[in-house]
Formats: structure tokens, C-alpha cells, sequence
């Protein structure tokens, strides 16, 4: 019998465990350039100022993005954190009084029930394991953000921006049909507009 290894699966091995061995000290500075990058990003678009916002809790050598949660509270932009439901996603509202529970993987989720749905939101802010200069998304195998943004109506959609480290970055990602692809992509020493 012959087995066949998932590109796929081989890939985020690879890229989970170049994430997850990054030093406190490298986590720190990236954390701080990914939010002087994404700040400038949004200076370039001259966009207008968005009202809700997701974001995620790093978890497994992700970068953080809890310096840009910091800015969006100073900015009154209200924060919203991803929630397992029915195999997609809906967001709850963070806030500095958020209570906390563990969701199947280990990752903390704010135990309220009031939640949105990801079309509500203006941006989405992803975690990621791999990504490509043309948007293309690797997660976490899990396929939850794939389904929470599957055939979204075109009005009505937010902007999808990942997030990562420059060691995540892979010249061309496998892509399956079912993947929704990023607008962008901010790192610490990039911003990718797709
Ligand atoms: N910070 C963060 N939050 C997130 C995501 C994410 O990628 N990052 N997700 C993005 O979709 C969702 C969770 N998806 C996940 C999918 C798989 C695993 C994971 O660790 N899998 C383990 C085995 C899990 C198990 O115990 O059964 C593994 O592969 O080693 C974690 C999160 C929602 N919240
Ligand atoms: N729109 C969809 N409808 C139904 N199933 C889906 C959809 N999108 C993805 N899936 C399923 O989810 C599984 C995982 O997808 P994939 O490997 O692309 O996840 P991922 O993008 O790495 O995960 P995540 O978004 O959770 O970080 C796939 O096997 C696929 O069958």
C-alpha cells in the first residue's frame, strides 16, 4: 500500500513549525512593525475609517496582532474575535471586560452569545499558516474562514486581510476552488495589495 501525502498538509507542517520557532524577542518586534505597517497601509488607502473589525488570538507561533487591537480601541473601532459555530465562523464583540472560554482547539473565545455575522463586518483581519503574493490563504485545515466567506454577496462583503510572518511566505500555494483569497497581505516587512 502507497501513501499519498496531502501537499497541503505537508506544507503546513513545514510553515507551523517555522512560525512556532520564532523567538519571544522575534514575536515582539514583529508584532510592533505588523502594526506600524498596517497603520501606514491604511494612511496609502485613504480609506474611510472602518467600524468593525475581526481580529484573532495568536495561537501556535501566529503574529500577533494584539498591539493593532490596542490602536483600534484608542481609534473606538470596535473588535470582534472569531467563534466556532455549525462549522463557520461568527464573531463576538471584544471588549476589556470580555469573559473567556476554550473552544475545541484550545483557543480562548469571549463566552457571550451576542454574536455578527462575518458579512457585518468591514474587515477581517486572518490568521494564516501559509500565503502567496496573489492572495492565495493556507489555514489551519479547519476550513472555517473558507465557509464563513463562501459566496458572499458582492455588496455586502468585508475586505480580507491576512496576517503572518515573512517566514510564512511560499512562491505558490496549492489552491483549491473552495478558498477565498485575500486582498491583502501584511507581514513586518511587507504589505502585499492584491
Ligand atoms: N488564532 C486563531 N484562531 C482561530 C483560527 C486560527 O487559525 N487561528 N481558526 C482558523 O480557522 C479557527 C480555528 N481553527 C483551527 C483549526 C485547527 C487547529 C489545530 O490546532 N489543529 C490541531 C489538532 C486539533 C485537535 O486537537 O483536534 C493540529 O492540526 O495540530 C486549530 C485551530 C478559529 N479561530
Ligand atoms: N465553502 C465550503 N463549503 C464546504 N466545505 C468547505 C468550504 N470551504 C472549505 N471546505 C472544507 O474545509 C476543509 C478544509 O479546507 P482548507 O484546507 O482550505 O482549510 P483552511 O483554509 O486551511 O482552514 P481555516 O480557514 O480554518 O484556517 C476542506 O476539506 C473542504 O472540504
Amino acid at each position: 500500500m502507497t501513501y499519498h501525502l496531502d501537499p497541503r498538509q505537508t506544507l503546513r507542517r513545514q510553515l507551523r513549525q517555522a512560525r512556532r520557532s520564532l523567538s519571544a524577542d522575534e514575536q515582539r518586534n514583529a508584532a510592533q512593525a505588523l502594526v506600524i505597517r498596517t497603520t501606514k497601509h491604511f494612511l496609502d488607502q485613504q480609506a474611510q475609517s472602518p467600524n468593525k473589525v475581526a481580529l484573532y488570538l495568536s495561537n501556535d507561533g501566529e503574529i500577533s496582532p494584539h498591539l493593532l487591537c490596542e490602536y483600534f480601541w484608542q481609534q473606538d473601532i470596535a473588535i470582534y474575535l472569531p467563534v466556532i459555530q455549525d462549522k463557520q465562523l461568527v464573531f463576538a464583540r471584544y471588549v476589556p471586560e470580555t469573559e473567556w472560554q476554550s473552544n475545541v482547539y484550545g483557543i480562548q473565545e469571549p463566552t457571550t452569545t451576542e454574536h455578527i455575522a462575518g458579512a457585518d463586518l468591514d474587515i477581517v483581519f486572518l490568521p494564516l499558516v501559509g500565503f502567496d503574493s496573489n492572495g492565495g490563504r493556507l489555514g489551519m485545515g479547519g476550513g472555517f474562514y473558507d465557509r464563513t466567506f463562501a459566496n458572499k454577496k458582492v455588496d455586502k462583503a468585508p475586505q480580507l486581510i491576512g496576517l503572518a510572518h515573512d517566514c510564512q511566505e511560499v512562491k505558490s500555494l496549492p489552491i483549491e476552488g473552495w478558498d477565498v483569497p485575500l486582498q491583502a497581505i501584511i507581514t513586518p516587512k511587507q504589505c502585499i495589495i492584491v
